[in-house]
């Protein structure tokens, strides 16, 4: 007896345990990634369907059968059905007498029924406990191994056991596991799936909203009104110098509001004396969406200074400044070098500069990997240094009035002269600025001659 009692139970090790049977109601496409993925992790399958005979592939080594068998033969049933076809769950209610449920149902829409579908399958069956999870991970991601993206399962339930027996299944498969409390929060986790940036909404629209007007303001007064009083066609403006003035506007303003609300609230609590009050719901909301304010800012910024290094090249400064040129051989003028316009203009771009590498700073440290990593400490000290710089960059605009970066300095420059040229010019001198290439060549000898002399 000892020998053979050896040779079934080698080295005192105990007996492989039975594997689980877990039931699938519905061969769709999740039911058939989750089988198959169950299967892989060493539980056995068996799939209750409406046509045990004629569906679809089934992963290999699972079984079919009718829901009224398949329900007997397992404690947890997972239904992967629509909850459209939910009535069919009345006829099996017998057999699922004290099993665990688990719902895995989405909606296609926000508030398309009165309550949620764990609760309402909860309402059809109350004698089995229903357990709701898995709705947040795909079929797709199911069968190619879940990605660290998908992985979030949230559960809720009102029996602390079934949600334990779930909550194993789900670990098992390589899942991680958030409890969201009773079944009552299954609204709020089916709403998950359906959720679109939520917090990104309210920043967006601040961020369209500002960009329209400020670019049908700009329209008017710059091109149209340039048109109509002066009959200028500058509406070529409309692609670079006009989208060069709506971002850094926008970009300023937004990273205001990123900040105004916190000190809206810092002062809200000295004035009530406590911070055990709740703050008004649009302040609230507002406090909750500070980041994404703050990384749309970083965002028009970026916008502004790629247009801004844009500038040398465009075709309109190329002109101006060869029309410059041109001119002052032509008038046989030199321009003298004016030391105080290049500190003007150098310190100018360098805070610029800086002060973007301080809008980046602000954003790096507000992705949740760097956030993470700084103590509260370190995390104020970044903001503080942010808060001077919108001061300092406030400042330097208000002093440069933002406007010279429309061009560069010397196309400014070259703009302004050739305004006041046209607007000194006799007649005769601007015929010869716009007159065909022939009488243009003959100037141009003019200038040459006058060049050497
Ligand atoms: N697909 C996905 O990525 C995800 C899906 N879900 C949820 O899982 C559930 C199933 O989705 P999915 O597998 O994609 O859907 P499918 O349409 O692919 O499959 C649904 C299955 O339900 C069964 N069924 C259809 N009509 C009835 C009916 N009248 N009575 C009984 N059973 C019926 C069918 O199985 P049979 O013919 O064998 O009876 C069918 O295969 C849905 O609630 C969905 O919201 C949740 C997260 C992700
Ligand atoms: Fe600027």
């Amino acid at each position: 007896t000892i020998l053979t009692c050896m040779s079934l139970c080698p080295l005192g090790m105990e007996p492989p345990p039975e594997r689980e049977l877990l039931c699938i109601f519905g061969t769709g496409d999740l039911g058939r990634s989750l089988g198959q993925r169950l299967l892989q992790t060493g539980y056995r399958v068996v799939y209750g369907s409406r046509r045990p005979h004629s569906c679809g592939p089934l992963p290999p080594g699972a079984q079919v059968m009718s829901h009224t068998e398949a329900a007997q033969l397992a404690a947890v049933v997972i239904v992967c059905v629509h909850r459209e076809h939910y009535d069919f769950m009345e006829e099996v209610a017998p057999q699922l007498k004290g099993k665990v449920l688990v719902d895995v149902s989405n909606n296609s829409k926000k508030g398309l029924y009165p309550e949620s579908n764990a609760e309402f399958l909860q309402s059809l069956i109350p004698a089995a406990s229903v357990v709701k999870a898995f709705n947040t991970v795909s079929a797709w991601s199911l069968q190619n191994g879940p990605s660290d993206a998908h992985r979030q399962v949230f559960l809720c339930g009102d029996k602390a056991e079934a949600k334990q027996k779930v909550r194993e299944l789900a670990t098992r498969l390589g899942l991680s596991v958030l409890d969201r409390g009773s079944l009552s929060a299954a609204r709020e986790v089916e709403d998950f799936p359906l959720q679109l940036f939520p917090e990104w909404r309210l920043p967006l629209c601040i961020a369209t909203g500002l960009t329209g007007f400020f670019f049908f303001y700009l329209l008017i007064r710059d091109i149209i009104y340039a048109y109509v009083e002066q009959d200028k066609d500058i509406s070529f403006r409309i692609m670079v110098s006009l989208a060069n003035k709506v971002f850094p506007i926008v970009s300023l303003i937004m990273l205001s509001l990123c900040y105004l609300p916190g000190v809206m609230a810092a002062i809200l609590q000295l004035y009530r004396g406590t911070k055990y009050r709740r703050f008004p719901d649009w302040l609230d909301h507002w406090m909750l969406c500070r980041k994404q304010l703050g990384l749309l800012a970083l965002g028009f910024a970026f916008l502004h200074v790629l247009y801004t290094l844009l500038i040398p090249i465009r075709y309109y400064v190329r002109y101006k400044i060869r029309e410059y040129t041109v001119l002052q051989i032509r008038e046989n003028k030199t321009e003298v070098f004016d030391t105080t316009t290049a500190w003007y203009t150098d310190s100018y771009f360098s805070v610029g500069i800086l002060g973007f590498a301080l809008y980046i700073l602000l954003g790096i440290t507000s992705l949740p990997s760097v956030s993470n990593a700084l103590s509260w400490r370190e995390f104020s000290f970044v903001q503080v240094k942010l808060f001077l710089y919108v001061y300092g960059y406030w400042c330097a605009c208000a002093c440069h009035a933002h406007t010279p970066h429309v061009n560069t300095k010397a196309a400014t420059h070259a703009q302004k002269r050739t305004h006041a040229h046209t607007h000194t010019h006799t007649h005769a001198q601007v015929r010869r600025l716009t007159a065909p290439p022939s009488a243009q060549a003959q100037g141009r000898t003019g200038a040459v001659h006058t060049l050497k002399r």
